[in-house]
């Protein structure tokens, strides 16, 4: 029997703990964390991400700081928002959301997150901490993936870990947690050599590459972990939906355990995005040890 990992059972779960999370440090120091969150231009799925991110943190009882720029603002406006929020003591968490527009540096804008406010995790000091093993921020989405693979076998240990992909917000971290998790990683990109052989040898195999339901049935080996990360709008039937990058109904019949696309991976994202606020205010200002 295959398991189909509940991603929104599990995000809700994770949401949860960092609600209360929240509420212990309100209680015992008086502070309500808070989140700022900048969205460059009017990229239809961004404005559902930002909103869904807006009611997500306020739902959790943190304080949520919305700033919406225009389409032509330019890298230095957005530069000056970001160190204005770095300098913003009641600001914890700062999140730039992606894609920018084409003008825009993400590269140059995401660096002048003071790193302490990282919640994404994607400046180059926290990209640093987590290859090196030290505390920091992790980017949310491969966290929440380890986290759904760990649902099915809590010890990761020895097993072999494929991560097709090597993107900075998704492929490369995931590699580097699967990693602390001690499997034995492969990353797999668009130049491997027959890929379907590697994926075949995964335990865990992970898909962030962004090509729809590009992993076959027959690329999974039977029993093993599949850690869907696409999210791909297709047109099909005259209808659009949204498909993973593995071809779902082929590789279920043969996984032990397998995330859906939707309700898999993403909803996962969000849900650790709180968490990451939550850690980074307890850190910054020095609250201890929290539970999330
Ligand atoms: N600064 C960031 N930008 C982006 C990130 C990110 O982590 N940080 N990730 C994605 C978008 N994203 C959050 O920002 C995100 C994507 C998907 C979901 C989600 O819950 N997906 C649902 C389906 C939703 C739908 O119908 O479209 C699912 O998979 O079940 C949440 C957040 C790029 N940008």
């Amino acid at each position: 029997m295959t398991t189909i990992i509940d991603g929104k059972a599990i995000a809700a779960s994770v949401r949860e703990k960092a609600a209360s999370a929240v509420a212990d440090i309100k209680s015992r120091h008086g502070v309500q964390p808070a989140l700022a969150v900048v969205l460059v231009g009017e990229d239809p799925a961004s404005q559902v991400y930002v909103r869904n991110k807006h009611v997500a943190t306020e739902k959790s009882g943190m304080r949520s700081i919305e700033h919406k720029l225009p389409e032509n603002t330019s890298e230095d406006d957005v530069v000056a928002l970001v160190r204005k929020l770095n300098d913003d003591d009641e600001v914890d968490g700062i999140l730039v959301q992606l894609p920018l527009p084409k003008h825009i540096s993400s590269d140059r804008v995401i660096n002048e997150i003071h790193p302490d406010k990282d919640v994404d995790g994607l400046t180059e000091v926290n990209a640093g901490r987590l290859i090196l093993g030290k505390e920091g921020l992790v980017p949310c989405t491969p966290q929440g993936s380890v986290i759904l693979a760990k649902t099915v076998t809590e010890n990761l240990s020895g097993l072999n870990a494929v991560v097709v992909g090597r993107s900075i917000l998704v492929g490369k971290p995931l590699a580097m947690l699967l990693l602390a998790e001690n499997c034995t990683v492969t990353m797999a990109h668009s130049r491997t050599k027959d890929l379907a052989a590697v994926c075949r040898e995964a335990d865990i195999l992970c898909a962030a590459v962004g090509i729809p339901r590009l992993i076959k049935g027959d690329w999974v080996k039977k029993g093993a972990i599949v850690i869907d990360v696409g999210i791909n709008r297709i047109e099909e039937s005259g209808k659009m939906r949204l498909v993973g990058d593995v071809d779902y109904d082929a590789a279920a019949e043969v996984a032990g355990a397998i995330t859906p696309v939707p309700g898999g991976v993403g909803p996962m994202t969000i849900a650790c995005l709180l968490r990451n606020t939550v850690l980074a205010a307890a850190r910054r200002r020095g609250l201890g040890k929290v539970e999330v």
